[in-house]
């Protein structure tokens, strides 16, 4: 046979070898990708996304491709990354489950340089690890001792921001007594100019969360770095005023755990290892940018409902009455109380079914696997997505429909209820995020009466009209002074990194007009003692 026919065989067997060994692995036939489109070279489907979350249906990105390609899996390119979407409860299990085996957490490299040693951005085990000691101070036993500074933050806040004014903006003021609260909190910082000094670089630290890493004065990451290591220089500043204050008092430590900084000064790890101050100022950092941006969210969504259901709002207002009724006069709200709070936190948790403020979180897969019949190679993105079950008729009936009974006796389905995500990543700060949320809708509702006729334009309502005012109901005696209100469509979130909760929402309830009865004598409502 001449030489060259040899040449061509031998290439063609590799050729076939080639093939095959692509095609199948020792397990068989290798699956196909997941069905679906990477979109524009290098975009990817970024800008549909973004278009969805402008338009205020930020889980139409999902439920669309979910239709289109299939309900369990589609792939997509974002933020660079080819991506696979896992949908629906078995996907979330799957995901919340396989951390370290399947997939890992991972975000993006830009993060490291803002939130630098913490538990968010540390290599897996050290994150664990440092996790573990920090989420101690964050467990329901150790949080309830902080109810009453949770309640004496938000009163102040009330009477100090929101009564009295002809008008408030919402969101800015949810978002500074949110902001007010992770700064008592976790570092006893209440001086209120210092905060708003805090607040405004953090409000820099967010605007560089989820952009290109470019280090260049002007850039929003390099202001955002900037802005971080403000932060961390005030909080070792904080740790280093604790610690003399700790030699001047003979080493002691305080009697009670003042805030998340001295628990974090005093834990210890696996064979009495510590965090050093450089870790303590990172985690804080972290917790306390992740611990207001969110709940604030959450809060204002909640606005937004109760404004546009006077019936909840009415539940939530007898139900909050009554706990008031069962309090001293000027005595702040407790554990027990919180606990009492069982519809309020229901409305709660259907504001957090339709309006989550994290709609998706990131894994990596770090291994090839395969998912609903296609494969899903390593190194790729994969998304659990809160979407996808929260939006779907099968795990909520009616799911477009505002019904915290919901969340009354049967509780849904594992995994199809996902706001604070799941397995060894899920929110450290649920509780935390609990607690200000119920007391700020105590308060909210004790102080203020949302009233008024319903004026629809597009899709904005307008409360608290001079008619309105006349009828409102005989049950509340204390209408005495008024306070209008009003949140302004002015406020503009920035959007939403992809995954935030759409714009439009945010502009709807910043647009929500609320004229509130301002109750200038809460001791009324008691009974004369
Ligand atoms: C309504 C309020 C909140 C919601 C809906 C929420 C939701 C989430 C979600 C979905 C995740 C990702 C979980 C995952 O990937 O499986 C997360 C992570 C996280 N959250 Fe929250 N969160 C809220 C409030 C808070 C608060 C108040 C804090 C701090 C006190 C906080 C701190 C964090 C941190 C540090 C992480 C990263 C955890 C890790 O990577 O190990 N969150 N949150």
């Amino acid at each position: 046979m001449p030489i060259e026919y040899m040449f061509y065989i031998i290439l063609f067997i590799i050729s076939l070898t080639a093939i095959l060994l692509t095609k199948f692995d020792h397990n068989g036939p290798k699956q196909a990708l997941p069905p679906g489109s990477f979109g524009w070279p290098v975009i990817g489907e970024f800008i549909d996304l973004q278009r969805t979350n402008r338009s205020g249906k930020p889980d139409k990105f999902i439920t669309e491709r979910m239709e289109r390609y299939n309900k369990h899996i589609f792939k997509t390119s974002l933020f660079g990354e080819k991506t696979a979407v896992l949908c629906g409860p078995a996907a979330n299990k799957l995901l919340f489950t396989s951390e370290k085996k399947l997939v890992q957490t991972f975000w993006p490299p830009s993060l490291k340089k803002l939130f630098g040693t913490s538990f968010f951005t540390a290599p897996y085990n050290e994150a664990i690890r440092t996790r573990k000691l920090v989420t101690l101070f964050l467990k329901p036993e150790v949080l309830s001792d902080f109810v009453g500074r949770f309640d004496s933050v938000c009163k102040k806040s009330i009477r100090e921001d929101w009564a009295g004014k002809e008008q408030v903006m919402s969101y800015s003021l949810i978002k500074k007594y949110a902001f007010a609260i992770a700064c008592e909190v976790f570092a006893s910082i209440n001086d209120p100019g210092r905060q708003e000094r805090l607040l405004e670089e953090f409000n820099l630290v967010l605007g560089g969360v989820f952009q290109l890493p470019i280090y260049l004065p002007g850039t929003r990451h390099y202001k955002a770095v900037n802005a971080a290591r403000v932060i961390r220089r005030e909080l070792l500043d904080v740790i280093e005023r604790k610690r003399r204050r700790r030699e001047m008092m003979g080493g002691c430590k305080e009697e009670e755990v003042e805030d998340l900084i001295s628990h974090l000064m005093d834990v210890r790890g696996e064979g009495g290892k510590g965090l050093t101050d450089e870790e303590i100022a990172d985690n804080i950092l972290l917790l306390m940018d992740s611990g207001h941006d969110t709940s604030s969210s959450t809060m204002m969504m909640l606005v937004k409902y109760l404004a546009e259901l006077p019936e909840c709002y009415e539940r939530v207002l007898a139900e909050q009455k009554e706990i008031a009724l069962s309090k001293a006069p000027g005595e702040l709200l407790k554990k027990d109380d919180i606990q009492k709070m069982k519809y309020s936190w229901n409305v709660v948790s259907e504001v957090l079914r339709l309006s989550p403020p994290i709609q998706a979180t990131f894994r990596r897969a770090i291994v090839d696997f395969s998912y609903a019949g296609f494969s899903i190679p390593k190194g790729w993105s994969v998304w659990w997505t809160v979407n996808s079950t929260h939006k779907s008729e099968e795990y909520f009936p009616e799911p477009e429909k505002f019904n915290p009974s919901r969340f009354e006796g049967d509780i849904p389905a594992p995994y199809a209820y996902v706001p604070f995500g799941g397995g060894p990543r899920m929110c450290p700060g649920r509780e935390f995020a609990r607690i200000e949320i119920l007391v700020f809708l105590h308060n909210l509702v004790r102080e203020f009466r949302l009233q008024g006729k319903q004026e629809t334009r597009g899709s904005l309502f307008e409360f608290g009209s001079e008619e309105a005012t006349d009828s409102t109901p005989a049950s509340e005696p204390e209408k005495e002074e008024r306070c209008c209100c009003v949140s302004p469509s002015l406020h503009k979130r920035k959007a939403a990194h992809g995954y935030r909760t759409g714009e439009e929402d945010y502009r709807i309830a910043a647009d929500l007009v609320l004229s509130l009865l301002f109750r200038r004598c809460l001791h009324r409502l008691r009974p004369s003692p």
